[in-house]
């Protein structure tokens, strides 16, 4: 799996060009973009790089990449990212590693993003992978609550799971916030459940990427498979 991960980040690697600024990617198969980009840094490509989480900055930042921040330059030319799931239309749920709300400002801020992943992110519908929504830890319940409401409305229904970490306690954040993790088995309309969350006061961002990744890298025992969006 892990060589598959690294041949979909290979595959992407492709498409950087010298003097891109690039947003860089968090979780176990963006990482290894980061470590083969900075193979390519070492011999001699100039770009520069905004990482979406302090733990990518720290792997970038080992493998000699140059990083910015979104102050400091307006746009990014590409980001490159991982996925806990991705479907035909190339809607995302992603946030399994709890990056979701940077990884999606410094996406949002890209001219393209490419998905690299395992074939067996592939998905036909959203929701087997437990839905990531960052909240802010103030009135959780209330927040819950708008939330179930918003499944209802969008015709999901499902458990939701404040996340722990490792050490068993709440799992916090960059940013300092919660993740509620909805196990909802099927989002049938996800850029409706999207929206409804979006406008709930205690969410701050989900893990729905909707119509933001332009190319995805899916890497898998029959080759690597590159699905451009319609
Ligand atoms: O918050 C984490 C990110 O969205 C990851 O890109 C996503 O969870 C996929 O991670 P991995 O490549 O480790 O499966």
């Amino acid at each position: 799996m892990d060589d598959l991960k690294r041949q979909a980040a290979a595959r992407a690697l492709e498409a950087v060009r010298d003097g891109m600024r690039l947003g860089l990617g968090t979780g176990s198969t963006a990482k290894h973009f980061v470590e083969l980009l900075g193979e390519r840094v070492r011999a001699g490509l100039d770009v520069i790089g905004v990482p979406t989480s302090e733990v990518t900055r720290a792997d970038a930042e080992r493998c000699g990449i140059r990083l910015t921040t979104l102050d400091a330059i307006d746009r990014l030319d590409l980001t490159v990212d991982g996925a806990d799931e991705i479907d035909p239309a190339l809607n995302v749920i992603k946030g399994g590693g709890g990056a979701l709300l940077r990884e999606k400002i410094v996406a949002t801020a890209s001219d393209r993003m490419i998905v690299i992943a395992d074939e067996s992110k592939w998905v036909d519908v959203l929701g087997r992978f437990p839905l990531p929504v960052e909240v802010v830890p103030f009135g959780l319940a209330a927040t819950q609550r708008a939330m179930a409401k918003a499944f209802a409305e969008s015709g999901v229904s499902g458990q939701m799971v404040v996340r722990k970490g490792k050490d068993g306690h709440v799992f916090v954040t960059d940013g300092g916030h919660w993740i509620v993790d909805a196990h909802l088995g099927r989002i049938a309309d996800a850029a409706r459940l999207a929206g409804l969350l979006s406008v709930i006061p205690g969410v701050v961002e989900h893990g729905l990427f909707i119509g933001v990744a332009s190319t995805a890298v899916l890497a898998g025992a029959q080759g690597i498979r590159v699905v451009e969006r319609r």
